[in-house]
């Protein structure tokens, strides 16, 4: 029945305005799915690749196309072995990522629509939906997602207390309002970066203390623990020539990265903290999170890149405790599921992530609910944010 018998690929707008890839794909039986590839723009260095949009739509119309029709769509890793063997290499750079993962989304979404199940329970089975991950949402930023802000790419909202996704979601949004009128009061005017998140042209110093003003305000309204985190993406900050993480004028050597970054977890009690040290250090990482993995999460995004090899070399070290799970950083939803079981089994967290481009397409949201992740970063405010968000809010609602 799940049988694929055709796949459309076509050129959509991504959040940013560039071209991206989405796919659709039809069953024998009338199935359908559809399915759009993200793009980021702090990308790491070992991520699966992705091609021009059009290239890469000609090369799987070339190649993956006429494998896949044939195969069920209800079998996914019979769909992602075939684009895996259409590809032929080991980063997805004959085909590109983007139409990989579109393709990978779509069959998803039609075996699901055949089976008549929500995304979330034909990916995790039938047990799956009665937890929710908690978002962690982007309030202010910089880095290469907004340039002339802080050099912090993130400041996430991590409503660590609140008793249903839904209210979660909202103290996110307040905490991101909270943000606007603090910075009003500072007179700091602030447009907005790649994922909505606020983007003033104030220091990182003064970015926590506004954050953490905003965080107690909506605390304070609404009544329950909410804390924050960061992603600081830190391979975008590392010069390897002068082997230093690079704050404007200021450097630091990945000591000194290690001792801020446990006094930043210190000082304002951060829930999470993403890539604080470069893609490249395992060593850093395992210091860093032997310091203070007892009580923050340490999560490996360009340093694991959903890659299980990655992660198990990671494992191996000690490097942080928790992992970022992109599907388009690996290029199917069988190797984002195997890097989260083997996060999973090592007793790693993990946090279901979109990407800086972002389109409507919501399939993140039910692969947190699908594989139990503990957290989920999708951003706060804006239409590709919040298809995500709201999708939560609907399965909790048992609405999909
Ligand atoms: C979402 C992120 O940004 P990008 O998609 O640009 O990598 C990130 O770094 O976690
Ligand atoms: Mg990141």
């Amino acid at each position: 029945m799940t049988r694929i018998t055709s796949i459309s690929l076509r050129r959509i707008l991504d959040s940013r305005g560039n071209a991206t890839v989405e796919a659709d794909v039809l069953t024998e039986s009338g199935g359908f799915g559809r399915g759009a590839a993200p793009s980021g723009a702090s990308t790491g260095e070992y991520e699966a690749i992705e091609l021009p949009a059009s290239e890469s739509i000609a090369k799987a119309r070339e190649h993956a196309v006429p494998r896949l029709e044939g195969v069920y769509a209800g079998d996914q890793r019979a769909v992602d072995n075939a684009l895996r063997a259409a590809d032929g290499t080991d980063d997805f750079s004959a085909i590109g990522a983007n139409s990989a993962v579109a393709i990978s989304m779509a069959a998803a979404k039609a075996a699901a629509d055949v089976l008549g199940a929500p995304l979330y329970q034909h990916l995790g089975g039938a047990f799956r939906g009665e937890n929710f991950p908690i978002p962690l949402g982007n309030v202010v930023g910089g880095g290469e997602h907004a340039k002339e802000a802080t050099h912090i790419q993130e400041f996430l909202a991590a409503p660590v207390g609140a008793p249903s996704v839904s209210e979660a979601v909202f103290a996110n949004a307040a905490v991101h309002a909270a943000v606007a009128d603090v910075l009003d009061e500072r007179g700091v005017p602030a447009a907005k970066g790649d994922e909505g998140a606020w983007a003033p042209p104030i220091s990182d110093a003064d970015a926590f203390e506004v954050v953490d003003e905003a965080v107690d305000r909506v605390e304070d309204e609404v009544g329950f623990e909410i804390r924050f985190g960061l992603d600081m993406a830190a391979a975008e900050l590392y010069d390897d020539d002068r082997e230093a993480y690079v704050y404007g004028d200021e450097t630091k050597s990945a000591d000194e990265q290690i001792e801020y970054v446990a006094g930043l977890v210190d000082e304002y009690d951060l829930a999470y903290v993403e890539d604080p040290l470069d893609e490249n250090d395992y060593e850093a990482f395992a210091e860093l999170t032997d310091r203070v993995g007892d009580r923050t999460l340490i999560c490996g995004d360009d340093l694991f890149v959903t890659n299980v090899e990655r992660l198990e070399d990671g494992i191996d070290a000690g490097a942080a405790n928790s992992i970022l799970i992109k599907p388009n950083q690996i290029g199917t939803l069988s190797d984002a599921f195997d890097a989260v079981e083997l996060a999973a089994r090592n007793g790693y967290e993990t946090v279901i992530s979109h990407r800086s481009g972002e389109t409507e397409d919501t399939t993140i949201a039910h692969l947190a609910v699908a594989t139990d992740a503990g957290y989920i970063k999708t951003g706060t405010v804006g239409g590709e944010r919040t298809a995500k968000l709201n999708e939560l809010v609907r399965i909790a609602d048992d609405a999909v």
